[in-house]
Order: C-alpha cells, then sequence, then structure tokens
C-alpha cells in the first residue's frame, strides 16, 4: 500500500503530519492525519490510537482544533486521524446536506446502491487503516486504542466492541449513542446506506444495542457529555449508554455530564487530556 506525505509540521516536540493514498476500500483517494511522538530513540515504537471525527470534519478539524498534541507527546501515543466519509465519488445527492454523503459516512459498510461501492467506512477504519498504520509506521504490535466525537463517538463505540480483539481502549465526546432512534441514523444515514432491515443490519452499528450484547473481556468506556449541547436529548441519548451498561456486567461505561459545555472542539479542547490519558493507561497495561 503506498501512502504519500501531504505535509508535516512540527508540534510539541513531535511531527503532526497528513498522508493521502488511494483507499481500496472506499475506491477513491482519501486523507489521514498521523500525529508521531517526538522519536526518543531510533528504535523507539509507539501504541496507536484512531480518532474518528464527526460530521463535516475532514481529518483537519480535530488537528487544528482540540490541542491533543501535547498529550499525545506526554503520553507517547500515535494518534491517526481519518476523514469521514468517501471524497470526489460524485454520487447524486453525495453533497446535499451537511448530515448525509461527504462527511457523514456514519463508519459503517453500506450495503444499498448507490452508496456501497464506496461508503465503506466500518472495513476502511477496521481493516485498510490498521494495515497500513502497521506497515508504515513504528507500530508496538498488539492493539490499538479508538475514540471520537458525535458521529465519531458511534464510530469509536461501536467499532471498538465489535472488534476486541483489534481495539483494546474506547472513549468518546458527545457519542450518538442510538442511532437506530437518532434522527441522523433513522432518518438518514442508516436508512438510506443500510436500507430498512432495522433488526440485522442497524444494530450491528448501534452503539447501545451492542452494549447489551458484548461479551468480550471487560471494557472501560470513559464519554463526555456537555450539559449544554443542543443535540444532548434529540440526537445523542447518553442515557441510553448507560442503562445499557448497567444491564451487561462486561461494560462498564463512565458518563461524565460537563456542566455548562456545548457540542463544539472547545469541549473537546477542554477534556482532551483526561482522553488521552485513559487511553494510555489500558494501552500499557497490556
Ligand atoms: N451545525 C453544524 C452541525 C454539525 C456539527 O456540529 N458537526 C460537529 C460534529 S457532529 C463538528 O465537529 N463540526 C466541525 C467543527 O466544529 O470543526 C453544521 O451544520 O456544520
Amino acid at each position: 500500500m503506498t501512502i504519500e506525505l501531504v505535509s508535516k509540521t512540527r508540534c510539541f516536540g513531535g511531527l503532526q503530519k497528513v498522508y493521502k493514498h488511494e483507499s481500496s476500500e472506499l475506491n477513491c483517494t482519501m486523507k489521514f492525519s498521523l500525529y508521531e511522538p517526538e522519536q526518543r530513540a531510533d528504535t523507539e515504537r509507539f501504541h496507536v490510537l484512531f480518532y474518528l471525527s464527526g460530521l463535516t470534519c475532514t481529518e483537519e478539524n480535530f488537528i487544528q482544533k482540540s490541542g491533543f498534541q501535547k498529550y499525545a507527546n506526554e503520553q507517547r501515543l500515535m494518534v491517526v486521524g481519518p476523514d469521514t466519509s468517501p471524497r470526489g465519488c460524485n454520487i447524486p445527492g453525495d453533497r446535499d446536506a451537511y448530515d448525509f454523503g461527504e462527511g457523514a459516512g456514519f463508519y459503517v459498510d453500506a450495503t444499498k446502491e448507490p452508496w456501497s461501492k464506496h461508503y465503506r467506512m466500518y472495513s476502511y477504519v477496521t481493516k485498510e487503516l490498521p494495515t497500513l498504520i502497521r506497515q508504515n509506521f513504528p507500530f508496538i504490535s498488539g492493539k490499538f486504542g479508538i475514540f471520537g466525537h458525535s458521529m465519531g463517538g458511534h464510530g469509536a463505540i461501536s467499532i471498538g466492541l465489535r472488534n476486541p480483539n483489534l481495539f483494546k481502549s474506547i472513549s468518546a465526546f458527545a457519542p450518538i449513542c442510538n442511532p437506530s432512534n437518532s434522527p441522523w441514523g433513522r432518518d438518514k444515514t442508516f436508512k438510506f446506506y443500510l436500507g430498512e432491515d432495522i433488526q440485522d443490519e442497524w444494530g450491528k452499528y448501534d452503539s447501545k444495542e451492542l452494549v447489551l450484547s458484548y461479551a468480550g473481556p471487560p471494557r472501560k468506556i470513559l464519554v463526555d457529555q456537555g450539559t449544554e449541547d443542543d443535540f444532548l436529548s434529540s440526537h445523542l441519548m447518553p442515557e441510553t449508554l448507560k442503562d445499557a451498561a448497567t444491564a451487561n456486567s462486561n461494560v462498564d461505561v463512565e458518563l461524565r455530564m460537563q456542566e455548562g459545555y456545548n457540542h463544539s472542539y472547545f469541549f473537546i479542547a477542554t477534556f482532551i487530556e483526561d482522553h488521552l490519558k485513559h487511553h494510555a493507561h489500558i494501552l500499557n497495561a497490556a
């Protein structure tokens, strides 16, 4: 797999890079960001943490706005941030709304035409990207961590729980906890990418359902949620995740309601240090 460096910028001792490559899963050119901590010895290798962004984002929003680089360098974590959907595929309707099509891949593998050829973000994040990281970067063999925001929080929890052999640590900022009942999933992305097979197809990507059915090794999921988030009760519904975890002793959800914070990157930047520490603690304990 060939990757091409797009940019490289020193930041908090390490290097914030952006790469592009031809994606075989998504059938288009994709970019991803990668932060490499300052290399303290030629042989030093790092644990890898994936960050999945929310609706409308590219690989840029998180690296520009969250300030994670300082803590990634301190915690010795390599952080990889994919784009949120395939790009430039020119599918009719893929640029008409902020919450559907480009910028809204929703971390699923679409089964319905005309989306199924390109909208395969689940396989991109669980197969193509991990392989590419293993082949090209000083990665500590073992497991990855995964976290994300909003649509990316949904992606992190659902992908993490479905792939416990690949992802060992999970956390989220303002995740869409029950997308089958959220307007973003129910009326848009799930409906059109996955069709109407609610029981089988939607459940595979619904964090609340996956917490209920999870039977892998114990997982502790850190979730931060702002109380002034406009999407809180209508779209995100964190109480569904908490309730599901109460019914399954294999999953511990630490839900922290953060007073006065909204859905923005100001909120993410405020709590990002705790998330990087959460992942470093679990990944280093391996
Ligand atoms: N009102 C927003 C809704 C989308 C939104 O809030 N996106 C969040 C993730 S769900 C985001 O990270 N936006 C980009 C940013 O804040 O940089 C819009 O229309 O753009």
